[in-house]
């Protein structure tokens, strides 16, 4: 939980979800790997500019959706296009760039190597310099790939997946090992890249880069859709349910914050009272009303990690 000020004041979004075109999706994808069920009907569209962040815990199918949409895997049932086309077409592929987590290049070629290499695949690569530009990769072109730091072969490996200058970007868990500096640095390069009309698909762990950077989330569970919406959207799902939280120092007693109206939880810790309430502005001017002493006040507003555990939890 963050005090709303702060959640005002350190986001900077892009404000509104562009309503463009679908150019790539699943629709009732099912996905069976023996016995597992990873996909379960997964229908998803991705649209021209915009970023979707696809969230859900460990083995909700994040990777098999991606793996699908990139023509790596084959669907056990239902249909994958990209472009208008199958995603093994070489014509959709070379306008699709990816950052995956179990990518592996060679160690001893360096940075720039990587790069001349990966700018040979395609019919109309982004020039080296922007490549380096935009993945922040200034003073490591000349190293090689092994003698790199975490955070710096995930910028290397993001940059590799802009080489085509592609129009869909996956990028599956892309700060894994950046500090918060780095982190987002690049959250603004992707950014840009919508701006630009460029479609990302993102998995994160990092809820907080979810909210920062999604026009639009889809949160799955074993395989399906448990909701989707603008992170906005996604986290008054956990403010329906339980509202805001007031946490201060109180001589009002427990029963008499019980009687107060939309709150929905009151507890104790030390001398620290937590009161969840729907409507919190009334509750906070009957508790300055009743209360003289009330001090150490801090509210706080659902964060998307409230959503998100309430979404994959039940389900
Ligand atoms: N090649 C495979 N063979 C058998 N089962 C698989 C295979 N790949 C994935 N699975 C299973 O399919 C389910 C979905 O896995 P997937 O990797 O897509 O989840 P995920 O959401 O990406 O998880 P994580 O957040 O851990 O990366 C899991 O139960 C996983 O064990």
């Amino acid at each position: 939980m963050a005090t709303v000020t702060v959640l005002e004041g350190v986001q900077d979004r892009v404000a509104t979800a562009p309503a463009a075109a679908r150019i790539a999706g699943l629709d009732g994808v099912v996905k069976q790997y023996g016995g597992t069920r990873a996909l379960d009907g997964l229908s998803l569209t991705l649209r021209r500019g915009e970023i979707l962040a696809l969230l859900g815990p460990n083995g909700a199918g994040k990777s098999t959706a991606i793996r699908c949409l990139l023509g790596l895997i084959a669907p056990t049932s239902g249909s994958v296009r990209v472009f208008g086309q199958d995603p093994r077409d070489p014509a959709a592929r070379v306008r699709i760039g990816a950052m995956l987590q179990v990518a592996r290049i060679p160690e001893v070629m360096t940075v720039r190597e990587h790069i001349d290499l990966f700018r040979s695949y395609y019919p109309h690569p982004l020039p080296e310099a922007e490549i380096v530009r935009i993945a922040q990769l200034e003073g490591i072109a000349n190293k090689q790939f092994g003698t790199l730091s975490g955070g710096q072969k995930q910028r290397v490996l993001f940059g590799l997946a802009l080489a085509g200058d592609p129009d869909l970007i996956f990028l599956d868990e892309p700060t894994v090992g950046m500090d918060i500096e780095a982190r987002r640095g690049l959250w603004v390069q992707i950014r840009s890249l919508a701006a630009r009309g460029k479609t990302v698909l993102l998995t994160t762990h990092y809820l907080e880069e979810a909210d920062a950077l999604a026009h639009r989330i889809v949160v799955i569970n074993k395989g399906k859709i448990v909701s989707e919406g603008t992170p906005a959207e996604i986290k008054s799902h956990a403010t329906g349910a339980h509202g805001r939280r007031i946490r201060c120092h109180t001589a009002m007693s427990d029963e008499a914050l019980w009687e107060m109206p939309t709150v929905t939880d009151v507890a104790r810790q030390g001398s620290v009272v937590t009161v969840t309430a729907v409507d919190a502005e009334v509750v906070l001017r009957r508790m300055f009303a009743a209360d003289a002493t009330l001090s150490n006040l801090e509210v706080t507003s659902p964060l998307l990690e409230d959503a998100f555990l309430e979404l994959t939890s039940t389900n």
